[in-house]
């Protein structure tokens, strides 16, 4: 990285393995290459975690500034009070003030100059929502966000990405008995168009090329199985390709992920969260991360959730995250990414 500012990194939800991938990426810093980041959240919280799994990391509040100066020796942290207690492996509603917080607060940092991008340690979406919160993830929190702070409306895309493959789904977090209506062509045109723009100027890719699966099985089968495809796939792409947009479609998703297929194309488009998401967690679930395209800074995360199963059990890889850091201080340089 050549800036000299840190990464942020927001501490997600407290009851989950945030804290503890923190502090293992920190100890990892030097043999995994690790851009300096400062954390943002509760220093109780996480050195109440390193004493319980053991981890021997000190723990230094920090201001943004002095972080990259502090990060050879301890890992920096700008103390957001959770002011509530937490139990690994037991998420609770309290907690979701503080994590809201540390978001809030990366996307202050990074817009206004203190810090290089934000990485997100994973949330539990039923835990915030549970507290009123009202969006369905980081994608759709942070852009309006960015909103607030600029005025200016964004389009945020979610795309996952591990060295075998890029995806990104259309509609994200909704029932999937609510996909085939919330998808329409405007939908399908704009995700499109922010994801070849940013993997052009993001990732460097001059010409991305898009593989675009059909909602139904086969692709509709020429309209038998289903008309989304013929109806509203086919004619937004058609006017995409009128745009001079590189995209293939609508295909079957079903051969779109083997790995002759995967060589035709820079990044998938998908109808729904899980046509897009299990190949590309089953390709690369160690080492995937999920990056907001569409958004006026740099952000990415680990492509798992908070694994409240294993948060108090120390088993917790913290190679996710490592990539999510990595790839956002590449991209905060400029382009080039996991290109
Ligand atoms: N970026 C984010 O904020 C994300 C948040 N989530 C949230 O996470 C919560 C749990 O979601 P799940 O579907 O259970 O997915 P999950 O990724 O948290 O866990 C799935 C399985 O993978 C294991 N696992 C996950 N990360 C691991 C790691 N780093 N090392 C070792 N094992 C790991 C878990 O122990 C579990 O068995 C949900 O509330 C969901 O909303 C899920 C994905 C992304
Ligand atoms: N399944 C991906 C996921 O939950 C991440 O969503 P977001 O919080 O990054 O919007």
């Amino acid at each position: 990285m050549t800036t000299d500012l840190p990464l942020a990194l927001s501490q997600g939800d407290p009851a989950g393995i945030g804290p503890e991938i923190a502090l293992k990426a920190w100890s990892r810093r030097r043999e995994a290459g690790l851009p300096p980041f400062v954390y943002l959240g509760d220093p109780r919280i996480l050195k109440a975690r390193a004493a319980m799994l053991g981890l021997e990391v000190p723990v230094a509040v920090s201001a943004p500034e002095a972080a990259v100066d502090a990060f050879g020796d301890a890992l920096p942290v700008f103390a957001i009070d959770a002011a509530t207690p937490v139990a690994p492996g037991k998420p609770d509603t309290a907690t979701a003030t503080g994590t809201i917080a540390a978001i809030e607060t990366g996307v202050k940092l990074t817009m206004r100059g203190k810090t290089a991008a934000l990485v997100t340690n994973p949330i539990a979406k039923s835990v915030l929502y549970s507290s009123g919160f009202r969006f369905p993830g980081h994608t759709e929190f942070l852009a309006e966000l960015a909103r607030r702070e600029t005025g200016t409306e964004y389009r945020p895309v979610m795309m996952l990405a591990c060295p075998a493959l890029r995806v990104v789904p259309v509609t994200i977090h909704i029932p999937l008995a609510s996909v085939p209506g919330e998808l329409d062509q405007a939908l399908i045109i704009e995700t499109i168009r922010v994801t070849a723009r940013d993997l052009s100027q993001r990732f460097g890719i001059k010409a991305p090329r898009l593989a675009v699966a059909g909602l139904n099985p086969h692709a509709g089968e020429q309209g038998t199985i289903g008309r989304e495809d013929e109806e509203t796939v086919r004619p937004a792409l058609d006017l995409l390709r009128a745009e001079g947009i590189d995209v293939a479609g609508p295909l079957p998703a079903d051969t779109m992920f083997h790995a002759s297929a995967r060589a035709r194309y820079d990044a998938a488009i998908c109808m729904y969260h899980d046509q897009a998401l299990i190949p590309v967690k089953t390709l690369g679930f160690e080492e995937g991360v999920n990056v907001t395209l569409g958004l006026p800074f740099v952000r990415t995360s680990p492509d798992h959730g908070t694994a409240f199963d294993i948060a108090e059990r120390g088993v917790a890889d913290p190679t996710s995250l490592e990539e999510a850091l990595k790839l956002a201080a590449r991209l905060a340089d400029g382009p080039g990414g996991l290109a």
